[in-house]
């Protein structure tokens, strides 16, 4: 039978899975198995040339019960609605999982931003916004950051949403640069959670930092700020890769000279000629792999040949649910996406309480409380997994969907 590379139902298939360990009858997962709220918008934009293109964008709001909904915004050809559908219920349970009081969204639109000039980007973050505008807002569902949009496109879109609404509403979407009520520490918040647990799975393997083999897919926010954290903890990371390639150093990369060159959408392998594939890159020879690029990278068919020991997810959905098998029973380490790129949506949280006391925080308080987070949560899914003798990703989905089934069920709705 052919794999099911479909992201929203073989999130249903693992939702479903963790529900009936948990307990809960049929009715919870009616209710959890899909958005509540799934809009289609369609955004005319007229282009540098003076043509009129109009371009798809969608937002998935999967469950408001704990509160309002929360997740960032993707511009990238490969957007769908099932990929919309998926990703916010990832989010559902990521907030769950470091205990957010936010239920899951998310956003995205069919476009290629690499292949548009800045004044076309931001005409169509401007439009997006008035698209959905009637949907969203500080107490109902708060945008951020995701694949090719970062804290640029979210001044422009809380710009846009400023002018419909009272004007100034920080806290209609987080991610902002730090001069529009952003949080320090935000930009390298993913990275930073991705780093609290590989290095927590490295203790559990005992694997020492110091001289660990690390390879990272994908080298934007996520990967790139992940690599100099590596790299600053005497790890060697001897493989990065972006959507043009891989490049590959048994000795190690000089990440602060790839960081320095790399462009606003992740890009650097365009300026080398000796690279390899994107799985080339996978399969290396190495202690700790992190996809951090996009979905279905680590399928049935490449399970067999990853040579990791532990695999950390930064990006969404990385792994399939056959791979999470394979790569489990071969004894690999697999920490889920779930829980190893919360640390984004945990500072998003702190910014939105930020902007709604309007006083700020140093860097190390949002990094104080952005590990106690992340300690809690992989200590928590880790105590699942082993004491029930499941994989992590399963251990993380039960420990994350709980906190809206039962806010669900206290409102009635169940
Ligand atoms: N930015 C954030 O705060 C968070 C991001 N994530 C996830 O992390 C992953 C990466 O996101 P960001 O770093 O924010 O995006 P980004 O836009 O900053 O970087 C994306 C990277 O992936 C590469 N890429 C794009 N298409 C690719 C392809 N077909 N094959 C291989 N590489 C490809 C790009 O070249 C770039 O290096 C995504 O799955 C995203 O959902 C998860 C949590 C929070
Ligand atoms: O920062 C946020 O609110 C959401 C981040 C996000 O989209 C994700 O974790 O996938």
């Amino acid at each position: 039978m052919a794999e099911n590379l479909n992201l929203f139902t073989s999130t249903q298939a693992v939702i479903q899975d963790a529900l009936n360990k948990l307990g809960y009858d049929e009715g919870m997962f009616e209710l959890l198995k899909e958005p509540l709220r799934m809009l289609e918008v369609r955004i005319p934009i007229k282009m540098d040339d003076g043509k009129v293109k109009v371009y798809t964008g969608y937002r998935a709001q999967h469950n408001d019960a704990v509160g309002p909904t929360k997740g960032g915004v993707r511009f990238h050809p490969e957007v769908s609605e099932d990929e919309m559908k998926a990703l916010s219920m990832w989010m559902t349970l990521k907030c769950g999982i470091v205990d957010l009081p936010y239920g899951g969204a998310k956003g995205g639109i069919i476009c290629d931003p690499r292949q548009m000039s800045m004044a076309e980007i931001e005409k169509l973050s401007r439009g997006y916004v008035r698209a959905i505008s009637q949907f969203v807002g500080p107490t109902k569902d708060i945008p951020a950051p995701d694949v090719f949009t970062n804290s640029q496109i979210m001044a422009w879109m809380m710009d846009e949403y400023s002018r419909m609404d009272e004007f100034n509403s920080p806290g209609f979407i987080t991610g902002k640069p730090i001069v529009l009520g952003g949080s320090q520490g935000r930009e390298r918040a993913t990275a930073q959670g991705v780093t609290i647990c590989v290095e927590e799975a490295a203790k559990k393997r005992g694997i020492e930092m110091n001289g660990a083999r690390i390879v990272i897919q994908g080298f934007g926010n996520a990967g790139s700020f992940l690599a100099k954290f590596m790299s600053d903890a005497g790890a060697k990371v001897i493989g990065i890769s972006d959507a043009y390639g891989a490049l590959h150093d048994p000795d190690g990369l000089d990440i602060d000279y790839l960081l320095d060159r790399r462009d606003s959408f992740g890009t650097v392998t365009t300026l080398f000629e000796n690279t390899i594939s994107n799985q080339e890159l996978l399969e290396l020879d190495c202690d700790i792999l992190v996809p951090a690029a996009i979905e279905n990278q680590i399928t049935a068919e490449n399970a067999h040949k990853i040579k990791a020991s532990i695999v950390v997810e930064a990006a969404n959905g990385p792994t399939t649910t056959e791979a999470t098998k394979i790569l489990t029973d071969r004894g690999i380490l697999l920490v889920p996406d779930v829980l190893a790129s919360a640390g984004g949506v945990t500072v998003s949280y702190f910014e939105w309480v930020q902007n709604n006391q309007g006083y700020y925080w140093t860097e190390e308080e949002v990094n104080d409380k952005l590990y106690k987070k992340m300690i809690t949560a992989f200590d928590n899914v880790y105590t699942v997994a082993t004491t029930r003798n499941i994989n992590m990703r399963l251990a993380a989905y039960m420990v994350g969907v709980r906190k809206t089934a039962e806010a669900a069920r206290f409102r009635g709705w169940v």
